[in-house]
């Protein structure tokens, strides 16, 4: 299972730019959790953060027990093979093909013989949709396979820890879907723990067990799926509808004035842009059938009804109602969902 990473109080600046702080949030070993928000909030820059790339002047990312402000450097370096990381471009090698690209960590970082690499890269370009693109160079793909073996390239030295910077930046609506099904999927085959940043609305909406949202140099929020995809906060609200209604404006925070003028052009009849008000819970993604039962799920529904008393009650409304609805499919074998149910 993947290790749990614990993030307190944790604050950076560039120079007298403040981009976030007090961040508090613990990512739960082996769940998929999602960090949101407008552009420019942050997202790209906590990643790089707990990877050890950019160092926060304040607080603590305690990884597996190591608190990666504090130890050394040869201790960094040992934890950050705990990661596997997909960077926005997929950081691929042009020269190489997708086969070498992929295989590149491993003969980098290991003394695996090729017959063993090949084994890897093809169960990981399996895993990613890949077979038979092997031999093609990142310029002759499109964005959604160079994605994809960005991806395959993450999973090569088992990570426990994976790190997804916006997985959908310029993918179509149905590609995004099934880059979300394939970490859907991958979860469920490796038991990692997942951290997608992205400001994908769907995307945000049906894959991770937990989200966050960094606006104002906040963290809003940061918890199950459910207690953002159900709250009142102006700001998310307006952040998953996607409209111009609301605090988020184009470049910059707005002040009340924008806003009075926002709403009276709305009130005159004007669209505010984005979908129709979404309200309720999309139900999250499952793993592709045939793919291992994901783990994640019933770790999930134990460590949230410990916490359930102190989420809002319509949040505990959703979880009541997705936990019942799990009971029923087959991703939850009935087993479980009997031990799940007992009364203490
Ligand atoms: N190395 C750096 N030096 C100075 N400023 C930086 C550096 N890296 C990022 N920033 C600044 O930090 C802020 C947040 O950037 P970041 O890329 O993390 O935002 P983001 O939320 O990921 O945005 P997007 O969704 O558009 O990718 C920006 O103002 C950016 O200019």
């Amino acid at each position: 299972m993947g290790v749990e990473v614990a993030v307190t109080n944790l604050t950076k600046s560039f120079g007298s730019q403040k981009i976030w702080q007090d961040v508090s949030l613990t990512l739960p070993p082996g769940e998929v959790s999602a960090l949101l928000g407008p552009s420019g909030t942050g997202k790209s820059v906590f990643l790089k953060s707990l990877i050890g790339l950019l160092r926060p002047e304040q607080g603590s990312i305690v990884i597996d027990g190591t608190d990666i402000l504090e130890c050394s450097t040869k201790e960094l370096y040992e934890i950050r093979k705990l990661f596997g990381v997909l960077f926005q471009d997929g950081a691929l090698f042009g020269s190489m093909n997708l086969y070498d690209n992929v295989a590149f960590p491993l003969r980098e970082h290991t003394k695996k013989s090729e017959s063993e690499i090949r084994t890897i890269v093809m169960e990981k370009l399996e895993l990613t949709g890949l077979i038979g693109a092997e031999t093609k160079l990142p310029g002759e793909i499109s964005g959604g396979m160079r994605k994809r073996a960005g991806l395959a390239r993450a999973l090569v030295l088992d990570p426990q820890i994976i790190l997804v910077d916006e997985p959908d930046s310029g993918l179509d609506p149905v590609r995004t879907t099934y880059i979300s099904q394939t970490l859907i999927d991958i979860n469920a085959e490796i038991d990692a723990t997942i951290l997608i940043v992205s400001h994908n609305i769907n995307l945000a909406r049906t894959v991770p067990d937990n989200i966050g949202m960094l606006f104002r140099r906040q963290l809003v929020m940061f918890g199950p799926r459910e207690v953002l995809l159900t709250s009142e906060e102006p700001v998310v609200k307006q952040f998953l509808n996607g409209t111009m209604i609301g605090p988020i404006g184009m470049s910059e925070e707005k002040d009340d004035a924008q806003m009075a003028a926002e709403q009276a052009m709305v009130d005159a009849g004007h669209h505010a842009g984005g979908v129709d008000d979404v309200e309720g819970i999309v139900p999250q993604m499952k793993a592709t059938p045939g793919m291992p039962f994901r783990q994640a799920v019933a770790r999930r529904q134990e460590r949230v009804r410990e916490i359930m008393d102190t989420l809002p009650y319509s949040a505990q409304l959703a979880i009541q109602e997705s936990f019942e609805s799990t009971a029923l499919t087959e991703e939850f074998p009935a087993i479980m969902a009997d031990e799940m149910y007992a009364v203490d």
